[in-house]
């Protein structure tokens, strides 16, 4: 093998393209002073090669480290431009997608200002494949597009999303950025490279066409609209959206091929390429987006274009679907380098996050291809390989589902994390320890590369037996490796499962608490309600108390009276009577007198006490009126009179 700087044939060997899930696809990013970290290039190609050859920097090599060389479906040099890019990547997508009605995905993923964005939106008066993508789409469906005043697209719609013509999304977004400082298209129309001259051939002549586009990006683990105009308010919450399954099936799908989408999504309804061109500058101005020491427009976030097509009869009849995905990931990036901090340093741990299962996704589809064996991809590790792969693995949408990878480098920024994506998503590795530390090797069984830099391959320099046990060595590398990375796995899984724990015990505990409120409330209630019962009770029967003792004191009136007119009458009969018992009639008056007043003074209490008192105490009250008035006594003392 040659230097890194002056590549190996052809023959060194290219991807096994038996079993691939994804085609990934290598690009260079020519370097620029600002963006490069160190001070000569890693990474070096042979024109028509698919291979990268990684040579650590001068400043790596003491840390012992092998060269490596990584296969790709294809590799970009730093002189590709974007429409080589484009019609090697995207372009059998969108065909796919129009002429047989498949799904596909493209992605980008490099280390932060390796050129994702660049190359999914261009930059700096340079079309991106997005741009050209949608290009080539109108220009192939021409005028076969469906007049908006036969169809009815929101009912048409089964995925629960908020379908408009471009012209109500631009009102809307107008009344929503009137009066406001809000986000404002800056990006000028770039006119080239010119894709005019490619077109797709459409299937039949009569078939019509809907184009929809629908922009969001996956922030912090959390799905928001790009097209949702709420968002430019400055006071406006921007809502998260659901991956989910929608709950209505379209007529062409079965409930097992049923495609999971994001919820709630808007859809514009584009008619032509200067209309979705308008709908993806908006999406792309809402996009966070900050400046990191790395890159001056650093992505924080995933964003996701879809590019749906659906296909109509003549008569207006809706006949299939197939949508694009080009996903522009976040950049990976060390904290160190990129000097972020706070909200900048959260994102940047929610993107490796995400980046870390995405790799070990694409990693095992290399273990696929290399033990025959289809392998399980952890797909639902993870937000981001949820909404890249779910379509693709979960046989939904017929499992025709295609996806691609463009991953980006900068071949003089930063080693460490470059070699680190080039390690998970290559199609093939190989190592090659250079000769000093292959001596070493066979020693002391330490693999090590020598201060004087990499040198020719192993194979050509070592005596047969050398070559057999460097082969073993490196073998059980291989092994130890393996180990590791499922050992890593288990370690990550246990850990998940920890915290899925510790969240579940949170969740209990907090329904324990508000169990415990609810009842305390209902005590509270209880004790309240028992109590006014009560109070009820009681005042009923103080006002039975008042209304029997009135009654009684009135038939006590009623009853004296009837008998003092008896005692007149007796008197007025007999006039000469003696004067001891005219003395006691005197006497007998005067106490009925005053039992009548004390009667007054004792209801006047029996209002201002409580009832069980007053009722005691009129009872005693009337006590001795009923003994004065004792019957018998009474009838002695007429008797005694009479005589
Ligand atoms: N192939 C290229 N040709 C010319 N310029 C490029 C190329 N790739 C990237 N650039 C320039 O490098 C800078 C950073 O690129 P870009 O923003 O695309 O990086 P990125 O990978 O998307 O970064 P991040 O992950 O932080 O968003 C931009 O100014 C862009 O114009």
């Amino acid at each position: 093998m040659d230097s890194p700087r002056s590549p190996p044939p052809a023959s060194a060997g290219g991807p096994n393209t038996a079993a691939r899930l994804f085609e990934v696809f290598l690009r260079l990013r020519p370097s620029s002073p600002q963006s490069s970290v160190t001070e000569s290039r890693f990474l070096a190609t042979t024109p028509g090669h698919p291979c990268v050859y990684v040579t650590p920097p001068s400043a790596e090599r003491n840390r012992s480290r092998a060269i490596e060389k990584f296969a790709f479906t294809r590799v970009f040099d730093e002189q590709s431009g974007q429409r080589e890019v484009f019609e090697e990547t995207v372009l059998p997508l969108l065909e796919d997608a129009v002429v047989r009605g498949r799904d596909g995905t493209l992605a980008t993923l490099g280390v932060t200002g390796s050129g994702k964005t660049h190359t999914i939106l261009g930059s700096r008066g340079v079309k991106g494949i997005t741009q050209m993508a949608l290009d080539v789409l109108f220009s192939s469906i021409g005028d076969r597009t469906v007049d908006p005043a036969k169809i009815d697209l929101q009912v048409l719609d089964n995925t629960e999303a908020l379908v408009s013509s471009v012209a109500a999304f631009r009102e809307r977004m107008q009344a929503a950025q009137d009066g406001h400082s809000s986000k404002h298209s800056t990006f000028p129309t770039p006119r080239t490279p010119d894709v005019s001259d490619i077109t797709i051939d459409l299937p039949d002549s009569k078939s019509r066409y809907v184009i929809l586009l629908s922009m969001y990006e996956l922030y912090n683990d959390r799905i928001f609209d790009l097209l949702d105009e709420s968002v430019h308010f400055p006071s406006t919450r921007r809502k998260a959206l659901i991956f989910k399954r929608p709950s209505t099936i379209s007529t062409w799908e079965t409930s097992r091929e049923q495609k999971k989408v994001v919820s709630g999504l808007r859809k514009i309804h584009a008619r032509t390429l200067q209309e979705a061109l308008q709908v993806l500058e908006h999406g792309q101005a809402t996009r966070t987006v900050s400046a990191t020491n790395s890159n001056a427009t650093s992505s924080r976030s995933h964003a996701f274009l879809q590019i749906e097509i659906k296909r109509f009869s003549a008569r207006h009849h809706e006949r299939g679907s197939a949508s694009i995905y080009i996903v522009d990931l976040a950049g990976s990036e060390r904290a160190r380098t990129a000097k972020t901090a706070s909200d900048r340093l959260a994102e940047a741990g929610s993107i490796n996050r995400s980046l870390m299962c995405l790799g070990q996704c694409l990693q095992l589809q290399t273990q696929v291809s290399e033990n025959g064996k289809p392998a399980i991809v952890p797909w639902r590790q993870s937000k981001l390989t949820e909404l890249l792969f779910s379509n693709s693995f979960s046989g939904a949408g017929g499992g025709g589902h295609k996806t691609s990878m463009i991953v980006t480098a900068d071949a003089m920024g930063d080693f460490n994390a470059t070699s680190q994506i080039l390690r998970y998503s290559a199609l093939a590795r190989e190592v090659t320890v250079p000769r000093a530390s292959s001596r070493a090797m066979s020693e002391s069984s330490v693999s090590s590369v020598s201060d004087t830099g990499p040198e020719a391959p192993v194979e050509s320099v070592l005596v047969p037996g050398e070559q057999r046990l460097v082969a073993r060595l490196m073998s059980k590398l291989k092994e130890t490796e393996m180990r590791a990375r499922s050992m890593e796995e288990l370690w990550k899984e246990a850990d998940e499962r920890r915290k899925e724990s510790e969240e579940r015990l949170k969740e209990v505990e907090e329904r324990l608490k508000e169990s415990e409120e609810q009842c305390l409330c209902l005590e509270q209630t209880v004790r309240e309600e028992v109590a006014d019962e009560m109070e009820e009770r009681l005042e009923e029967m103080r006002r039975g108390m008042i209304e029997r003792l009135d009654t009684e004191v009135e038939w006590r009136e009623t009853y004296v009276d009837g008998k003092i007119e008896i005692m007149k009458r007796g008197i007025q009969v007999h006039e000469d009577a003696p004067p001891n018992v005219l003395q006691q009639l005197a006497e007998l008056k005067d106490e009925n007198e005053r039992l009548r007043r004390e009667v007054m003074q004792t209801r006047r209490d029996a209002n201002n006490r409580s009832p069980s008192k007053q009722y005691k105490n009129a009872r005693s009250a009337v006590k001795p009126l009923k003994d004065v008035l004792n019957l018998d006594a009474f009838r002695q003392l007429t008797l005694e009179g009479d005589r």
